[in-house]
């Protein structure tokens, strides 16, 4: 692929002499949507974890951009400023404030030296928080606190405040737990847009959001790739289905 962007090449992370990633290699590319599951200890978390540099690995690769940089040697903010956002689990809106004023703090938290040097209340500002807005289908509730909005709806506002990041990659750690079905639809509608122009990785256990995502899927089992393909091709996989999918 000449459009990698993320390059994870023989990884392998041993804790207390248990090796959770094993030999790992995944490529993602830009732009693309890639879906990552796998039984519980597969290794997903610690996968995030290295390429955010949360955790460091004992061997291998992890490379990044097209000037071929590693992230090994980078500081967990270094590495987000390369842009790469993580949405956690668990919602971190600011409860207090309304839709609006969250995105409004993440725009103007903006990475790079120039939006530093340069940042001057912007009058445009306005109009790139009904975009966002508009893209995390919360525009009718810019002026809700976020404390009241659903479970659903403050994932999509963190989600909205890692667009306004603009990241190159941003990894999404399961979207769909907790939604209704109404929200786990919007959420895939939100996720494969933001991916149209950006590498987005979820993890996610779900099945049923998973084959909604209509995207390339990574098997993990024991720390490394099981299977890799569509998802009809990964789930027809006997090994996948009697360590994953069958029990
Ligand atoms: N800091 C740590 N110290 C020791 N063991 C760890 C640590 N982090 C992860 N592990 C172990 O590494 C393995 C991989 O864990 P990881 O959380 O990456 O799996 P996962 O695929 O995300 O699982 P789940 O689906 O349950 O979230 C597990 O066996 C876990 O217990």
């Amino acid at each position: 692929m000449n459009n990698t962007l993320l390059e994870v090449d023989g990884v392998s992370v041993t804790f207390d002499g248990f090796r959770a990633i094993n030999n790992l290699s995944i490529q993602i590319a830009e732009p693309e949507l890639r879906a990552i599951i796998g039984p519980n200890g597969a290794g997903k978390t610690t996968f995030m974890d290295i390429i955010t540099g949360k955790t460091r690995p004992d061997e291998g690769k992890v490379i990044w951009g097209e000037r071929n940089i590693s992230l090994l040697k980078m500081s967990e903010s270094q590495i987000a400023q390369q842009g790469i956002g993580r949405k956690f689990q668990k919602p971190t809106v600011f409860e207090a404030q309304t839709v609006r004023e969250n995105l409004a703090m993440a725009l103007k938290n903006k990475r790079g030296p120039f939006d530093v040097l340069f940042f001057r209340s912007n009058p445009s500002i306005e109009g790139e928080i009904v975009e966002l807005a508009e893209e995390i289908g919360l525009q009718d509730a810019l002026d809700t606190p976020s404390g009241i909005l659903s479970h659903g709806q403050k994932q999509w506002l963190e989600i909205g405040m890692l667009l306004a990041q603009d990241p190159r990659l941003l990894l999404v750690d399961e979207p769909a737990a907790g939604m209704t079905q109404a929200e786990r639809e919007q959420t895939t509608e939100i996720l494969v847009r933001a991916a149209q122009t950006r590498a987005v990785v979820v993890v996610e256990h779900d099945m049923e959001f998973v084959r909604r995502l209509n995207c390339k899927v990574t098997v993990l089992h024991e720390g490394s790739v099981l299977a890799e393909g569509s998802l009809d091709h990964v789930t027809a996989n006997q090994t996948v289905i009697d360590v994953y999918l069958g029990r």
